[in-house]
C-alpha cells in the first residue's frame, strides 16, 4: 500500500503473481489474506470511495473478474498498448472507475473513444500492470478455483469460522459478495446469506467413479443407489400459491415447464423447496434422449399439439414450511422428502451395503435406459454448490467436461471452419487447465458453423492454424479409455474421444480435473 494508505493496482498484481507462483492452497491463502486485511485498511482510509469498494474490487480482482461484467473493449483494442509507465502509481479505485467509464460508452465513436481511454489507462500502467489488466479485459485469469482458497483466506483475516463462511459461500453461489460482507461489517455480515425460499441455491454436485464398488468406498456403506435420469436439473420453491422453478445454473424456467408447478402444488404444504430432475418419457416410460427433454425446456412456449410432455422426479428436500433441512443429514431429509412427496415422485432408489446388490440396481436403471446411478452417502448434509464426495455418479459410458482451450482450421471438407478442438482438464492443485487431447469426432455441421463464430469472438490469441480461446467454453467429451501419452503435459491423454455436446449450463470452475482423469487412467486407489 503506498503511505497514506490508498490500495494499488501493484499490490494486486504481487500478490496474483504470488498465488500463480505457488502450488500450496495455505501459502494461496496467506497471500489473500494478507492482502484483504491491507484492503480493508484501506477502505476506511477513503472516505470518498464507499467503505466496501476497495475491498470488492480487490476481491473481484483476485478472482480474475471486472466489477463491470462487460467493459466493450474487444482483443484487437489490448494488442497494441502505449509504453508502460516506469512507476507503478494507479490506484485500484482509479482503475475500477476508468473500466465504469468504459463499460458506459455507446453511440457514434465509440471505438476511438474506446481507444483512448484504454491508451489513458494503460498509459499509466507498469509493464507488468498492463499484463495483469489484459488478462483481466480478456478473462484469461478467472478462477473459479480460487473460491475455496477465498473462503479459507477470509476466516483467516477476520477470525470467523471457516464453516460458516463456507456455508455462506455455498448458499450465495460466489465467495465475492461473501468476503466483501464480512470483510466489511464482520459475522453480522454473514445473516444475509440465509435460504430463502424463492431465491435459487447452488445445486449440491456429484464426483464420479467407474463402478458401484468404487463409488461405495467414496461414499461409505450402507449408501443409498437412485437412477442418474438424463434430463435437466430443477430447483422448485414454492411459498403458498407461488411456485418459481430453477435450473441447474438458476435461470427461471417456471413459464416453460407447467408440469413441475403442478406437481408441486399438489403437495401438502405451504413452503417448500424441492431438488430434482425433469424428463421427458415415452408412452412406454423409458426416456426420451436428452435433446428431447433440452429442447422443450429451451424453448418459451410450453403448449401447443407437439409439446413433448415432461415428468419431474423429486430427490432432496431443503426446506418445508419454516424449516431448513440443508444441515439434516440425507437419511433424515428423505424422510422429509418421503412423507411430502408421493413415490411416484420421487427417484427410484435403494439403500444396500452390497456392491452386487448396487451393481444390478445400476444394470436394471440402464436396461430401462437411463444414465446410470447416483450413489449416495447417507450421511452427509445437503453442500449446495459442492462436489464432494457425498454424491458419486455412475454412468454406462465414460464422459468428461473438458475446457476448449483451443481449435484448430480444418483441411478438406472442413476448409474454413475451426474444427479440430484443444481439450484441457482443471488442475485441482493449481487451478490451471492442462491439455488432454483433441478432437473433431462428433462435430456436426451445425456445430462447426457455431464454434466457428463462436470462437473467434472469444479469440485470446491466434497463429497461422490455430485460434486460442478465452476460458468459456466447456465441452462434454465421450471417450473409450485413457492413455499412457508423453506428447500431453499430463502423460496421458483420451481414447477415442467425441464430442456429445456443448454444455452452456457449466462454467470453467465446474471442469473435470485432472485428478479425477489420472484415477480413471491408474485405476482407484
Ligand atoms: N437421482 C439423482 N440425484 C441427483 N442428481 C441426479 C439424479 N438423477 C439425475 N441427476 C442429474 O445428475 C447431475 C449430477 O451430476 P453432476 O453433478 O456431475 O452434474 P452434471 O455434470 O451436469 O451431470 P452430468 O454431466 O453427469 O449429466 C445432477 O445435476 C442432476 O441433473
Amino acid at each position: 500500500m503506498s503511505d497514506t494508505g490508498i490500495m494499488l493496482l501493484s499490490e494486486v498484481v504481487t500478490t496474483s503473481a504470488a498465488l500463480a507462483g505457488t502450488r500450496s492452497r495455505l501459502k494461496k491463502a496467506e497471500f489473500i489474506a494478507g492482502l484483504l486485511s491491507k484492503a480493508t485498511e484501506s477502505s476506511s482510509a477513503q472516505p470518498a470511495v464507499t467503505g466496501s469498494a476497495v475491498t470488492e474490487i480487490v476481491v473481484t480482482y483476485l478472482s480474475g473478474e471486472l466489477r463491470q461484467r462487460r467493459t466493450g473493449v474487444g482483443w484487437r483494442t489490448l494488442q497494441d498498448a502505449p509504453e508502460p509507465a516506469a512507476e507503478a502509481s494507479l490506484t485500484v479505485v482509479a482503475v475500477d472507475a476508468a473500466f465504469a467509464e468504459l463499460a458506459e460508452m455507446s453511440g457514434t465513436g465509440v471505438q476511438a473513444r474506446r481507444r483512448a481511454a484504454v491508451d489513458a489507462l494503460f498509459g499509466r500502467a507498469t509493464a507488468d500492470e498492463q499484463w495483469f489488466l489484459r488478462q483481466l479485459v480478456s478473462g484469461e485469469l478467472r478462477q473459479g478455483a480460487l473460491d475455496g482458497v477465498m473462503a479459507d483466506a477470509v476466516a483467516r483475516a477476520t477470525g470467523i469460522p471457516l464453516g460458516k463462511i463456507r456455508a455462506a459461500t455455498m448458499l450465495r453461489g460466489a465467495a465475492a459478495p461473501v468476503a466483501v460482507a464480512v470483510l466489511t461489517e464482520g459475522e453480522a455480515g454473514l445473516a444475509q446469506f440465509g435460504l430463502e425460499v424463492g431465491r435459487g441455491v447452488q445445486p449440491m454436485l456429484a464426483q464420479s467413479a467407474t463402478t458401484i464398488a468404487e463409488a461405495l468406498a467414496k461414499t461409505g456403506t450402507p449408501a443409498a443407489l437412485e437412477w442418474k435420469l438424463d434430463g435437466i436439473r430443477i430447483q422448485a420453491h414454492r411459498n403458498g400459491d407461488h411456485v418459481v422453478v430453477y435450473t441447474r445454473t438458476l435461470d427461471d424456467i417456471t413459464a416453460r415447464v407447467p408440469e413441475v408447478v403442478t406437481a408441486v402444488r399438489a403437495l401438502d404444504a405451504r413452503q417448500i423447496v424441492l431438488d430434482g430432475e425433469l424428463i421427458a418419457l415415452r408412452p412406454d416410460g423409458r426416456p426420451e434422449p436428452f435433446q428431447v427433454t433440452g429442447s422443450r425446456t429451451a424453448t418459451r412456449s410450453a403448449t401447443g399439439p407437439d409439446t413433448v410432455p415432461l415428468t419431474p422426479y423429486f430427490f432432496d428436500i431443503l426446506h418445508q414450511d419454516g424449516q431448513d433441512l440443508l444441515g439434516l443429514d440425507s437419511t433424515a431429509r428423505h424422510e422429509w422428502l418421503a412423507k411430502l412427496v408421493p413415490e411416484e415422485r420421487r427417484v427410484p432408489r435403494l439403500v444396500t451395503d452390497d456392491a452386487a446388490a448396487g451393481q444390478e440396481f445400476f444394470a436394471d436403471a440402464v436396461r430401462r435406459g437411463h444414465e446410470g446411478v447416483m450413489v449416495k452417502s447417507l450421511t452427509v448434509p445437503y453442500e449446495a454448490g459442492r462436489r464432494g464426495s457425498g454424491w458419486v455418479k455412475v454412468k454406462q459410458t465414460h464422459t468428461l467436461d473438458l475446457l476448449v482451450l483451443a481449435a484448430e482450421w480444418g483441411h478438406g471438407r472442413r476448409t474454413g471452419w475451426l474444427s479440430n478442438l484443444h481439450l484441457g482438464a482443471r488442475d485441482e492443485e493449481t487451478g490451471e487447465f492442462v491439455m488432454l487431447g483433441k478432437t473433431f469426432k462428433g462435430l456436426t455441421d451445425e456445430l462447426l458453423r457455431w464454434q466457428t463464430e463462436r470462437f473467434q469472438e472469444i479469440a485470446a490469441r491466434r497463429d497461422d492454424w490455430v485460434v486460442y480461446v478465452r476460458p468459456e467454453i466447456v465441452v462434454e467429451i465421450a471417450f473409450d479409455g485413457v492413455q499412457t501419452s508423453p506428447r500431453y503435459p499430463a502423460g496421458m491423454a483420451l481414447r477415442f474421444a467425441r464430442v456429445l455436446r456443448y454444455r452452456e449450463d457449466k462454467s470453467p470452475a465446474d471442469v473435470d480435473t485432472i485428478q479425477t482423469v489420472r484415477s480413471i487412467h491408474l485405476g482407484p486407489d
